[in-house]
């Protein structure tokens, strides 16, 4: 019968002493890791990695023509993705931070307890497994119909809209029309923008613009430019931005924001595919395609007279927008996958496990920053952490303090007396919390441990059942 291997990638054991190689491997199959290389010559290294998948190399610090260190930093340079536990002999704070800094994802001491290295090897293996699951769950997803997947690699996604999205700016990737881009502040507007720019393959380059608080003066000189003497302190021509992006994007961003005078030179701009410098009677073409990107509701900023109506209609001739973090929770893992990953490597640690009650917890917080939001929360988690586990302290008051135990004691129920049903239970508790969150969905349903939308579900039914 075949033999099931486990996990599913392997693992090797780099050491130059043979009996510690058996012994080791002995340990592990013991403990049903039996997908395992084992290598006593150091050198050997390079080939096995070329030819194995090889997902976790546990390696031996102090060997003879090339240490573990080198060996490590070679790693940690060519296959960043997978983890290296050191083994050592010797027992010193120096060599572990070291090792950690060159990307280690552990440290272990050789005489240390056996259940202690098991432990230690199966959080690098479930931390591989883990990230495994995130890559082929995003390359199944981004490969199944888009023909520029590379281009979206930046934004980390795996929601349905968002996958229909990419595939409509892949259609409109050759279109020379403004693409308009809205969304709530920290959703990732400007990876968009830098997406639809390499979709077209243009060979100019992406030149952005925050167009908030700009006077109208001001932008103008900003996007066209001006002539000689043009006004006081114009002492030399100046191109603008518009010219700057030739052959590229022009990514303009806030344009929610832009002064009324300003909205009249960029529909201009737009539709006649020409402005003018500053001081200059010589009309310049654009020859840059145009992006821009607002948090605001222009719909609603028009109907209030502050956005032009011709300006809106010219701009949204291909509009995305992208939804807030809270309608896409299902991304949460897979960004604070992500997030962990990039903040740990700048802050050159050891990559933390994340507790996966943390990701429930997180369901029913709003994010009103959205992505940007939750990037700056896990970085402060990761520069928080111990050496395990990512620190829950940021998101505390977020989330409320650890959820009290519940314990039978806590819960009475006489003996004598018929126990409530399973619905009116659900019933009690939806009341409670609504209740104590003086009727603010979010907030109960943040004690209730589920999402907004699904205690939003609940209420209805339960309206629905008394009716
Ligand atoms: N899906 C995503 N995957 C990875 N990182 C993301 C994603 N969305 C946003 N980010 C990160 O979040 C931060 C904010 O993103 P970005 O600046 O693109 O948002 P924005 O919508 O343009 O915000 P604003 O309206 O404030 O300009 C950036 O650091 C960006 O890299």
């Amino acid at each position: 019968m075949k033999q099931t291997l486990y996990p599913q990638f392997q693992l090797l054991l780099v050491d130059d002493e043979p009996s510690f190689l058996r012994s080791m491997s002995l340990t592990l199959e013991r403990y049903g890791l039996n997908n395992l290389i084992t290598c006593a010559d150091p050198r050997q290294v390079q080939n096995i990695m070329a030819e194995e998948t090889i997902g976790l190399v546990l390696l031996d610090l102090t060997m003879p023509v090339l240490s573990g260190q080198e060996l490590l930093t070679w790693l940690n340079e060519e296959y960043p993705d997978v983890c290296v536990i050191i083994f050592s002999g010797i027992n010193q704070v120096d060599a572990a931070v070291d090792c950690v800094k060159r990307g280690a994802f552990d440290y272990i001491v050789k005489t240390t307890d056996q259940e202690q290295i098991l432990e230690a090897i199966k959080r690098a293996i479930h931390t591989q497994e883990l990230s495994l699951e995130n890559q082929a769950l995003r390359a199944q997803l981004l490969s199944q119909d888009l023909d520029q997947a590379d281009c979206f690699t930046d934004f980390i996604t795996a929601d349905p809209k968002m996958m229909s999205t990419f595939r409509y700016l892949e259609s409109i990737s050759s279109s020379n029309q403004p693409v308009l881009i809205t969304g709530e502040s920290g959703v990732g507007k400007e990876l968009i923008a830098g997406a639809i720019h390499e979709l077209s393959g243009r060979n100019g380059p992406l030149v952005t613009v925050n167009v908030a608080g700009l006077d109208d003066n001001i932008f103008s000189d900003t996007l066209f430019g001006h002539a000689k003497g043009a006004f006081t302190g114009a002492d030399k021509v100046r191109s603008g931005l518009v010219e700057s992006a030739a052959g590229g994007t022009l990514f303009l961003d806030e344009i929610g924001d832009l002064s009324p005078t300003s909205q009249i030179k960029l529909l201009r701009l737009l539709q006649e595919g020409e402005y003018y410098p500053i001081g200059s009677d010589r009309p310049k073409r654009i020859q840059a395609r145009v992006i821009v990107a607002t948090h605001q509701d222009l719909v609603a900023q028009q109907q209030e007279g502050n956005f032009r109506k011709d300006l809106y209609y010219r701009l949204r001739t291909h509009m995305v927008r992208i939804p807030p973090l809270r309608e896409r929770l299902n991304d949460l893992p897979l960004l604070i996958d992500h997030f962990v990953r990039s903040a740990s490597e700048e802050l050159q640690r050891p990559p933390v496990s994340v507790p996966a009650m943390l990701i429930t917890q997180l369901q029913g917080y709003e994010f009103p920053g959205n992505v940007r939001e939750l990037r700056a929360l896990i970085f402060d988690a990761v520069s928080q952490s111990d050496e395990e586990e990512l620190s829950l302290k940021p998101f505390q008051s977020l989330i409320g303090p650890p959820k009290a135990e519940l314990t039978k004691q806590k819960l009475s129920f006489p003996a004598d007396e018929p126990l409530p049903t399973l619905t009116q239970l659900n019933k009690l508790l939806v009341e409670e919390a609504m209740g104590r969150a003086n009727h603010n969905q979010s907030l109960a349903a943040r004690m209730l441990g589920i999402s907004q939308p699904a205690l939003s579900k609940r209420i209805k039914n339960m309206k629905e059942e008394s009716e």
